[in-house]
Parts: structure tokens; sequence; C-alpha cells
């Protein structure tokens, strides 16, 4: 594999500072160009610019530029060659469309669905952790595609289905299975899980992540954004995508196929490693992450999700089937809720209860006239009706 050169978006998150880990051990193979983050962090931003030599960081929030500067100025003294900071909510749109090898979108939040419209549009691989561009852009980023293979899954299942499938064709599969946690309210009764508190709910019992995806997994919207995501890459029907709950995080998806035979990727939870076949796909780089132990005795077990408790699979099938813009409502609910959840204005299974409610009451856009309008038209109707709806909290 010849040196890559990369544009991390996201990089002071989870993801990011995780992919910054991965690049940082293979200097022969990745360069970094840019990188770019909301700017909550700015002290961790300028010193990962010009550790990594980038000659370009984005900051979304203006308001924090000014202390990127500073920091870029306080560690870069005598630094030969200068930084160009990116200002404004389009500077990772910006960054993306710049033509790097790869571009590693690990945004959270359906914010990241221009920078990954950009990346597409300039042709770049797009290593894609930021599962929600993809759910609410639908077909949009389907047709933004300029070959099949363009868009590498790093959400750790889509990395297992797509290391899966390369055991079969496509008209060989029978059904994906996707594996979830089950969260840390797992087995437990409806009424103690209505008074969990914030910090219940992102105490994750396998991945250390950034405090939305937590949430999600938490409410299981995770799974449910999964199961579009899984549907829009693979092209596979809902209805032939499966979700199983298995606690351990060892088995990170399956795919069936139709002789009855079922391959599995299992590796213990670390996300390295879908971030390191994202940047490098289709080749694996050497020493990522450790494998599974097979000395020791281990269980994996698998058992079926409570949908009464967690309808939020059932909420996402439903409107992966309704209209082109019925998931767009579905994760821009989400976002608002999860917000005034972390907050402390809501109950934790508000979050659901409300996004079901305002999926209800969307009239939809079919796919074939839909446009970028119409996403983020939908989008702000959501979050406006979702922000009425919690108002009565
Ligand atoms: N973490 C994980 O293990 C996994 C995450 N994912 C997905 O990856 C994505 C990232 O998750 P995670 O890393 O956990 O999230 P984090 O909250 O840890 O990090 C989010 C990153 O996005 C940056 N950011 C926020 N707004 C903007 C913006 N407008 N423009 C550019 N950057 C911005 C943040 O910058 P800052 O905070 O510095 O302002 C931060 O660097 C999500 O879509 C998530 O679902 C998928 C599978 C696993
Ligand atoms: C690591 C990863 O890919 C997360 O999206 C993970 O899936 C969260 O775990 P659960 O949603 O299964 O709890
Ligand atoms: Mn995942």
């Amino acid at each position: 594999m010849s040196l890559r050169s990369v544009t991390l978006l996201g990089s002071t998150g989870s993801i990011g500072t995780q992919a910054i880990d991965v690049i940082s051990r293979h200097p022969d193979r990745f360069r970094v160009d840019a990188i770019s983050a909301g700017g909550a962090n700015a002290d961790l931003l300028a010193r990962q610019a010009l550790e990594l030599g980038v000659a370009r960081v984005g900051v979304a929030d203006p308001a924090r530029a000014v202390e990127v500067e500073a920091a870029l100025a306080r560690h870069g003294a005598g630094t030969a060659s200068p930084v160009e900071v990116l200002v404004g909510p389009d500077a990772a749109t910006e960054l993306a469309g710049a033509g790097s090898d790869v571009v590693l979108n690990g945004i959270t939040g359906s914010v990241g669905l221009r920078p990954t419209l950009a990346a597409l549009g300039a042709g770049s691989t797009l290593a894609l952790a930021n599962k929600e561009s993809l759910v609410v852009g639908g077909v949009l980023v389907q047709d933004a595609r300029r070959r099949p293979d363009q868009i590498v899954p790093v959400d750790s299942e889509h990395s297992a289905i797509a290391q899966a499938l390369r055991s079969g064709r496509r008209e060989e599969v029978r059904r994906l299975v996707l594996t979830a946690s089950g969260g840390p309210f797992r087995g437990w009764a409806r009424d103690d899980v209505k008074v969990v508190s914030p910090e219940q709910a992102l105490a994750h019992p396998t991945w250390a992540m950034g405090p939305v995806v937590t949430i999600n997994s938490a409410t299981l919207m995770n799974k449910g954004l999964e199961l579009i995501e899984a549907h829009l890459l693979f092209d596979v029907p809902t209805e032939e995508i499966a979700v199983v709950v298995h606690p351990q995080s060892v088995v990170h998806s399956m795919v069936e196929f139709v002789d009855g035979s079922t391959i599995a990727q299992a590796s213990p939870p670390d996300m390295r490693l879908p971030i390191a076949l994202g940047l490098s796909w289709p080749d694996r780089l050497g020493e990522v992450a450790a494998g599974c132990d097979w000395s020791a005795a281990t269980a994996w077990t698998f058992e079926p999700l409570d949908e009464a408790l967690f309808p939020a699979v059932g909420l996402a099938r439903a409107a992966a089937s309704a209209s082109a813009t019925h998931p767009a409502v579905y994760n821009a609910a989400n976002e608002e809720c999860v917000a005034a959840f972390l907050a402390g204005r809501i109950g934790f299974l508000d979050i659901v209860e409300t996004v079901e409610r305002v999926l209800g009451e969307h009239e939809g856009t079919s796919r074939a006239a839909v446009t970028l309008e119409d996403v983020t038209g939908a989008e702000a109707w959501a979050r406006a009706r979702a922000h009425e709806i919690l108002a009565r909290h």
C-alpha cells in the first residue's frame, strides 16, 4: 500500500483520537493533510495539528477560533510552516472536498452530512464513522458515490459485515445479522429504566465512546440507525437484516449465506481495528489491536432483543420504509431528545417516545423526488416539533 493522504474530521473525539493513534503507528502509510473539530477542545486540536504537521485545521465554532489560534501560537512557537485555520460551520465541508485519498468522518450528528457529500464528490475514499450522515442523506449519499466501494464503514458492525462479505457473492447472502450489546439497561424492568440518570445511561457495558452514541446505545436508537446504515451501505432490504443481542461485544456482526453458513467477525471491543481498516481498506495493517484470547475459558451469548422495552429498532424499520425523509426525522428528533436528556430536562424513556411521536406526524418525501433541501427541511421541522413536545415536560 502506498502512502495515503488523510483528512480527519472530528479529530478531538473518540473516533478521531483513536484514528490518530493508528496513524501515528504507521507513519510510512499515512500523512494527515487536515484535521477539524467543533472547537470545544481548542488546546487538543492545536496540539494535534502541530504533532501531525497538518497544513490546515477546521474549527466549526467561530467563538472558539481565537482559542485555537492562541493554542497554535503557544505550542508552535518556532514552527517553520504555519497552519491555516478555517473557521465556521462549512470548514469541515471545505476540508472534506479538498481531495485527500481518504476522508475519515468522525463527526457526531447529522451535521456530518455535507462533509460526507463533499468527500464523495471529490472522489476520496470515505471512511465513515458518522453513520448519521448516511442515514439522513440516504439516497443522496448513495447517489454521490463515484464507485461502489467509495464508502468504507468504520462502524464496528458494518466493518464486520464488510469483512464477512468478502466470503461470498452478493446474491449468495440470505441476511445480515447486526449484534447489539443491549446497553446498560438490558434485562431491566421498565419502571427502573424510566428513572435512570444520564450518568447511568453513559455507563456503556463494553465500549468507551462519545456521549451521543453512548446514549443511543442505551436506548437502542444506535441499533436503529445501524439497521438503516446497513440497508443503505450493503443494499440489503431491512427485512433481511436481523438484530441480536450479544452482551460481550466480541462478535461484531455476521452474514448468513443461502446455504445456511454464517460468517462472523470477532475481536475484543477496540475501535482501532475498524478505524485502521477504514483507512487502509482493502489491506490490513499489522499489530492494530489484540485478538481474542483462546487460552482462557470464555463464553459468547446471544439473545433476542426486548422490542417492548426498546422499540427504537422497530421504529427504524418503519422509518426506512416510510419515505426518504423519515430516517432524517428519526435521527434529528433523537439528537434533540438526547441533548435534552443529557441536560436533565427529560426522562430516559421520553427520548424514544418523542421520536415515535414526531415520526408519526411526518408526511415525508418520496425517494424519487428527494433533494438536500427536503432532507434539511425535514430535519429542521423534526427538531422544532421535538422541542414543542419536550417543552411540555
Ligand atoms: N466512538 C466510537 O467508538 C464510535 C463512534 N461512532 C460514530 O462516530 C461518530 C463520532 O463519534 P465519537 O467519536 O464517539 O463522538 P465524540 O463526541 O467523541 O467526538 C465528536 C467529534 O466531532 C467534533 N465536532 C462536533 N461538531 C463538529 C462540527 N460541526 N464540525 C467538525 N467537527 C465537529 C467534535 O469536536 P469538539 O468536541 O472538539 O468540539 C469531536 O471531535 C458518531 O457518528 C458515532 O455514532 C461509531 C462507532 C463507534
Ligand atoms: C463500537 C460501535 O460500533 C458502536 O456503535 C457500538 O455498536 C455500540 O454498541 P451497541 O449499540 O451495540 O450497544
Ligand atoms: Mn456500531
